[in-house]
């Protein structure tokens, strides 16, 4: 079973992703991803859905056109994991 991360765990994460924002109400992360166009867009998600496939973590998200509003949470533990994390960090690379 996945765990939750602790507040301080949160925190020092959260440090690292510096274009995230935490909804504490859902203990969930969000970021605003914007590029030239859809394709560059589409790609993006490509790759992502790609690795969440792999990773069996999937995002929340809304594209519409160059635009895709991501949100990380895992159900498994009704919050934020390392795998939100990982897979943040690996959507910022993407981008
Ligand atoms: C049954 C399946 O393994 C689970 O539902 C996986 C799939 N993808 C998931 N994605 C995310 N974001 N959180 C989860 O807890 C999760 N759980």
């Amino acid at each position: 079973m996945i765990e939750k991360l602790s507040d301080e765990a949160r925190s020092a994460a959260l440090s690292g992703l510096p274009d995230w924002t935490h909804d504490a109400e859902r203990d969930a992360i969000t970021r605003q991803f914007r590029f030239a166009d859809f394709s560059e867009a589409f790609a993006f998600m490509t790759r992502a859905a790609l690795l969440a496939e792999k990773m069996d973590h999937h995002p929340e998200w809304f594209n519409v056109y160059n635009k895709v509003e991501v949100t990380l949470i895992t159900h498994d533990c009704d919050g934020l994991s390392e795998r939100d994390v990982a897979m943040a960090k690996a959507m910022d690379g993407f981008a």
